[in-house]
């Protein structure tokens, strides 16, 4: 239970590991996004303040040439002075001389009102203001600039609104937002373009607007840019659903891996004993030959963990812990009813066979071993003649009494009993073989060196000689080319199973091979043999 809340919260963690990049990073994408945008507005209205503060100062120049030459006159030579002014410059829309009023004198243009009012003024210096005139007929607002010639008298120079400069907007913000130009005590003049959605509307009305301000230094006039978020991010968008989608792969990858370790990762004692459950846990069978005259002798069983999905898992995978947790006894168990299964029939029909079952230190620490091999074999079609249990040198047994009582239990009933990877321990095959054992295994490790050229293999050697002076039997284990055949025989190794002959086989193969190998001479060879054994 534990084991499986374990591996719930470590795929919880997972699923959160895999989902914080993705969120983080489109996160840091609009972040990142908006203080650009934030910049590039900055950027805007810095650049259409300083636009304006150089029209106002060419118009200053302008206005105030005018009047230097006497233009309040209104005679025919200031008109023209006038006009030339207009048409020399593409800022100013007129230019007039009007009384304290505010009543047009004359102009450069014929204009149908007369009058109008004007907001608060402010000094550019000490001949001239700034202000914003409002027609009265019309309502139209212009900025202008008024230059005071004795007490009632100006010349006053009116803004063209493509003058001031807002079309350094991109047309999309345009289309969505808002430019201001203001008197510093907030009276609006107009600039084009006027297009925006928003135009005439106070700036209030765009919600969640990014905003820039810049201030004029040397007029009184300040700059007011607002931008519908939704509108300045339309470009991130498309970068952010490129993202999303590239993250989700990356988030797909990082679970996919984390499912797949999850469920290949450590094997907990839980997740074998699931596995037991649900028969995962089958034979896999390697066959032993004869390697004297080539005869098929039997064969080791090789435990593989078959998944729902199909995949098989090598003993190391797992049985390292189901030796540990002692699951290993039970899964024994398992192996050896599936055996019975698998090819009980055709080790019935050939007594000659034998099967050999790997045990580990966790078997003989009491004695149900000898009481599971007796009711599993006891009856069945396959005899206790045809068992072999390798006990592996590996691992010291604890109770060496108990291991040696155990083992002659075995024996008692038929059985025989392999040392199994002899060579790789400690304990010395003299010692070993007072456990009573009546086979050595030889290790793959030292069959591995042996080639052509092999003339003497001193562990070999000396396990065969030892072998032989107690009368055990010899299998080699992991022989892979046939210079190593040539070697074991000459040694007068009896026996040998590698990849030489076969892999561990699933059941069905094996008995496929079993049938064909060692067909049956007293009794017409069954067609269902093999299939039996597949089912
Ligand atoms: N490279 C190479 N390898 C070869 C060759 N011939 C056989 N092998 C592999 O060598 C291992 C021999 O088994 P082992 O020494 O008993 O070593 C076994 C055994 O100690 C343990 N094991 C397997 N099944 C069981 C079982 O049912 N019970 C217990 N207690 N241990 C088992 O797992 C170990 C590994 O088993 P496997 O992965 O099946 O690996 C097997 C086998 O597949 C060859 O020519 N070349």
């Amino acid at each position: 239970m534990r084991a499986r809340s374990i591996k719930f919260a470590a795929l919880i963690a997972c699923a959160v590991i895999a989902g914080v990049p993705p969120l983080g990073f489109v996160g840091f994408l609009e972040t990142n996004a908006t203080q650009r945008i934030e910049e590039d507005l900055a950027g805007y209205a810095d650049r259409v303040i300083e636009h304006l503060e150089l029209t106002l100062d060419e118009a200053v120049l302008v206005l105030t040439q005018l009047a230097e030459a006497g233009v309040v006159r209104c005679d025919p030579a200031s008109m023209e002075a006038m006009r030339r002014a207009i048409f020399d410059s593409y800022l100013l829309r007129e230019i007039a001389v009007v009384d304290a009023a505010g009543t047009r004198l004359c102009s450069d243009t014929i204009y149908h009102t007369e009058r109008w009012t004007l907001s608060r003024d402010y000094a550019v210096n000490a001949a001239i203001d700034v202000a914003v005139v409002v027609d009265e007929a019309t309502f139209q607002r212009s900025l202008a600039l008024r230059y005071r010639v004795g007490e009632d008298r100006m010349v006053v120079a009116y803004f063209a609104p493509n003058s001031l400069g807002l079309d350094i907007l991109p047309e999309q913000w345009r289309n969505n937002g808002l430019a201001r130009l203001a008197l510093t005590d907030g009276t609006e003049f107009p600039t084009v373009p006027r297009q925006s959605a928003f135009y005439g509307k106070p700036p209030e009305d765009i919600e969640d607007a990014l905003v820039a301000t810049a201030v004029s230094n040397r007029y009184p006039i300040n700059a007011v840019v607002r931008v519908a978020r939704a509108t300045v991010m339309q470009d991130f968008q498309s970068i952010k659903a490129y993202a999303l989608v590239a993250m989700s792969v990356f988030a797909a990858v990082v679970l996919g891996i984390a499912v797949y370790i999850a469920r290949r990762g450590p094997t907990t004692s839980d997740d074998i004993a699931a596995g037991m459950r649900k028969g995962e846990f089958i034979p896999y069978y390697q066959p032993v030959i004869n390697i004297s005259n080539g005869r098929l002798e039997g064969c080791e069983v090789l435990v593989r963990r078959r998944r729902r999905d199909g995949s098989i898992e090598v003993p190391a995978a797992f049985i390292a812990q189901a030796e540990i947790d002692g699951q290993i006894v039970p899964m024994t168990r398992q192996l050896m009813h599936s055996v019975i299964n698998d090819v009980g029939e055709l080790y019935a029909r050939r007594p000659q066979l034998t099967v050999a079952f790997n045990l580990c230190a966790q078997h003989f620490r009491d004695d149900e071993i000898v009481r599971d091999v007796d009711e599993i074999f006891s009856g069945s079609p396959i005899r206790p003649s045809q068992l072999v249990f390798e006990v592996t040198e590996r691992f010291p047994l604890a109770d060496f009494t108990k291991a040696k009582t155990i083992i002659a239990r075995l024996q008692a009933l038929g059985a025989k009993v392999a040392l199994d990877d002899a060579g790789t321990g400690h304990s010395g095959l003299a010692a070993l073989h007072r456990l009573g054992m009546d086979i050595v295994k030889i290790d793959k490790l030292f069959i591995d060196p042996i080639d052509a050229s092999t003339t003497q293999a001193p562990i070999v050697d000396s396990l065969v000689a030892l072998a032989k002076s107690f009368g055990m039997a010899m299998v080699a284990e992991g022989v892979e080319t046939l210079d190593q055949v040539n070697y074991l025989r000459a040694k007068g190794v009896d026996q040998a199973q590698g990849y030489l002959f076969a892999p561990p086989l699933p059941a069905a193969s094996f008995a496929a091979l079993v049938a064909a190998m060692i067909p049956l001479r007293d009794a017409p060879q069954s067609a269902s043999e093999p299939e039996r054994a597949a089912g």
